[in-house]
């Protein structure tokens, strides 16, 4: 007998929809095109890494989406919005739902590690001092770091600056967390620990991440989704494993490390044979 119950679920992408979709974006700063085309989405309580080449343009996709810089053409879509034709208000309540987590998280140096977490709260809420008190304990904890409260940034490690940076910036529990370069400078294991983190944060909380990173093996391990931005455009995206497999040559370059490529290692010059032992005016 055929099956003639309904089939419900099956289009994931439909139950899911993703966070923020770009459009056939071209932005540049200047005449100089940086993005040309863009088009990706991200999809909704998922992990995604944004990858590519120094210069890329990945710091610039996130200040787009935070609303600093406007497209020239297309739509950054938050939920559905564009981000590009918010007004004042409309971008504040957006900018209220994103977290932002710099490199060197930025912590106010006179101010203890409570404190930094409980900023965002005193300043864009006007919750009670004792509600105030318990949830950047609990942010705190997440972090591992309700123990470090009373310290100033200059008493915690480098890794533990940056734990204090990723509670700050979940303080006012947003709906995405994006962060920029979160591994530069950590040794490996403060590393791992950033990086397991970020991923236990993303599931826990039901946050949407986008991490901008350099350090292949790490992204790769805990991203569900990755992009590789490429010459202003999308070079690949999907998981990790297809990604991986790209026949692409510059994602086959990028994902394996290798030095020449599509993207040379040699600035343009003259060839070797040609340049080396002319010094006395002849060739040999
Ligand atoms: N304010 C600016 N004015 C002019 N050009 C800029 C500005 N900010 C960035 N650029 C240029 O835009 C390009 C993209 O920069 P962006 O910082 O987005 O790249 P990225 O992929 O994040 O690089 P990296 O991995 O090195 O951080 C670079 O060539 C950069 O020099």
């Amino acid at each position: 007998m055929p099956d003639k119950a309904p089939r419900l679920f099956l289009d994931m992408d439909a139950a899911a929809p993703s966070l923020i979709e770009f459009r056939d974006l071209r932005f540049g700063y200047g005449a100089r095109a940086i993005l040309d085309g863009v088009s990706f989405a991200v999809p909704r309580g998922k992990v995604t890494a944004l990858m590519g080449a120094s210069g890329g343009g990945k710091t610039t996709v996130l200040r787009l989406i935070g609303g600093q810089l406007r497209a020239e053409r297309g739509e950054v879509l938050l939920d559905g919005q564009d981000v590009g034709r918010m007004d004042a208000g409309a971008l504040y309540a957006a900018r209220r739902r994103m977290g932002m987590l710099f490199q060197f998280g930025a912590l106010f140096t006179d101010m203890s590690v409570f404190d930094n977490v409980a900023f965002p709260l005193r300043e864009h809420t006007r919750l009670p001092e004792a509600l105030v008190r318990d949830i950047v304990l609990m942010k705190l904890d997440a972090v591992g770091l309700r123990g470090a409260r009373d310290l100033l940034p200059s008493e915690v490690s480098g890794g533990m600056a940056r734990r204090v940076a990723l509670a700050r910036a979940i303080a006012l529990d947003p709906d995405l967390v994006m962060y920029d370069e979160p591994f530069a400078g950590l040794d490996p294991i403060s590393l791992g620990t950033a990086a397991r983190l970020i991923r236990q944060l993303n599931d826990t909380l039901g946050l949407t991440s986008i991490i901008v990173s350099h350090d292949l093996e790490e992204t790769f391990r805990i991203a569900d989704h990755v992009i590789i931005l490429a010459n202003g455009a999308i070079a690949a995206q999907g998981p990790p494993d297809v990604v991986r497999q790209s026949a692409d040559p510059l994602v086959h370059q990028f994902v394996n490390a290798l030095p020449d490529g599509p993207v040379h290692f040699h600035y343009p010059g003259a060839a070797v044979e040609d340049d080396f032992g002319t010094a006395s005016g002849g060739r040999p």
